[in-house]
């Protein structure tokens, strides 16, 4: 049974004669990372203000920790509040203040620790972000992902149980939407915080979240994974979510998986029952620590570059695709059977050595190419075959994971980047 650190019960707000928030109840859950959507204007950033204690509700309860918010009083609403952080859309670096300087403050505003203390702790946190070389810099003198990297230390430095995250990815491309996203994914993991992110960067945000929360009209229409997200039928869905852009033409050649799933449905209803077909899907191996050892822009260049790749050697023998997880895609191919496939595989392989990773090329903040070193990164697939209508896509999908193999460790150029 999953914690709730936070809890909404029917909490309403009101300004003047306007209901922003009309009975809204929901959980957050202890060390999960929860998104929300929610059209502009729809009361994300009140319901915010309500979780980090700005705000109170007219009627309704909020509690963290299974403890009515409400009761805190003095010192320890003082400590509730202490429990959370946020991390600014652009930042928000103090420019005229060193790297550790920034770090620092709230640590400075906040507590009374001895300066010698506030060093250790500053120290330690930069040295766990790759950090430290910098501490004496200003913010100007960093790349982009630099920036953002001390923005997180800055948030983190307090220890947080609950970091928020207002829009972390707008206005950036793909490479660099999923860059930030996999930094806050795996700095969840080492730093042990709940997540809670305001996006409408999808479908990328939903690779790296437990749970989704939609606000619409002054209610929660839905809470759920990611996956029960994507079945969930909603006139919001189709009026706002699939018009965002993102979810369109998310990778060139690569469904939603929404979109997949009509695909593959439509595909098996025109073959004969007890036809074959073929479930494959690809990885890069170690993802996790591809991001430590090459950045994670560079490693989300190769993930582009990786679905790029099938989506142009598989649409052309009549598969689709669609991407599954950070760094895993799934193709299906609906006419084929395991041994053609492996055939079509081969020439997959012979096409990433030609033409794939070795052009893998990213360039830093400022369009420069940094160097570049040559790193090797391992692909693996995986297949199964399955029966038209007998055997659902998930279960073939199952043995397809089960049934995996190294198709090669591919030379990838690429500049080391920031992030
Ligand atoms: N202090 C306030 N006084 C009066 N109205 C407010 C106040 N704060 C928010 N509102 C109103 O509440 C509604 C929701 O605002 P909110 O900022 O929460 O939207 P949002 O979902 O965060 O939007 P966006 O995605 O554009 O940031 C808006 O109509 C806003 O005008």
């Amino acid at each position: 049974m999953k914690t709730p650190i936070i809890e909404f019960k029917n909490v309403v707000k009101r300004f003047g004669d306007k209901t922003v928030l009309d009975g809204v109840s929901f959980t957050l859950n202890e060390g999960e990372i929860t998104t929300i959507i929610g059209k502009s204007g729809t009361g994300k950033s009140v319901m915010l203000k309500h979780l980090i204690g700005l705000m109170r509700p007219d009627s309704g309860t909020l509690f963290y920790k299974g403890r009515d918010i409400a009761t805190l009083k003095g010192k320890k609403r003082k400590k509730y509040m202490g429990q959370m952080s946020y991390m600014f859309q652009g930042n928000a670096l103090f420019d005229s203040m060193t790297v550790f300087e920034n770090v620092a403050f709230p640590l400075e505003q906040n507590t009374r620790l001895k300066k010698e203390e506030i060093k250790r702790r500053v120290m330690e946190i930069l040295e766990k972000t790759d950090l430290a070389d910098m501490a004496g810099r200003f913010p100007s003198e960093l790349s982009g992902g630099m920036q953002k990297r001390v923005a997180f230390s800055r948030a983190l430095i307090t220890d947080p149980a609950i970091v928020f995250f207002d829009e972390p990815t707008t206005g950036q491309d793909l490479i660099r939407r999923n860059a930030i996203l996999s930094m806050i994914a795996d700095y969840k993991t080492r730093f042990n915080f709940t997540a809670v992110i305001i996006s409408h960067d999808l479908p990328d945000v939903l690779f790296i979240s437990n749970r989704v929360l939609v606000l619409h009209e002054g209610k929660i229409v839905f809470q759920g994974t990611p996956d029960a997200f994507e079945e969930f039928e909603h006139p919001y869905v189709d009026e706002f979510v699939h018009s965002l852009e993102g979810f369109q033409k998310h990778m060139p050649g690569i469904y939603s998986k929404r979109n997949f799933k009509m695909r593959y449905k439509n595909a098996l209803r025109l073959k004969p029952a007890e036809a074959s077909y073929v479930v494959a899907i690809f990885s890069i191996s170690d993802f996790k620590n591809l991001c430590k050892t090459v950045g994670y822009t560079t490693a989300h260049a190769m993930v582009k570059e990786l679905g790029m790749i099938i989506s142009r050697h598989f649409d052309v023998v009549g598969g689709f695709s669609t991407r599954q997880r950070r760094s895993r895609f799934m193709t299906v191919l609906p006419f084929s059977n395991y041994k053609e496939s492996r055939e079509i595989i081969d020439a997959f392989v012979a096409d990433l050595v030609e033409n794939g990773f070795e052009y893998v090329k990213i360039q830093n903040s400022d369009n420069k190419m940094l160097d570049t070193p040559v790193y090797k990164i391992k692909v693996m697939t995986g297949l199964a075959e399955g029966v038209a209508i007998k055997d659902g896509i998930n279960d073939v999908l199952e043995k397809a994971r089960n049934n995996q193999f190294k198709i090669g460790d591919f030379q990838c150029v690429a500049g080391r980047c920031s992030l």
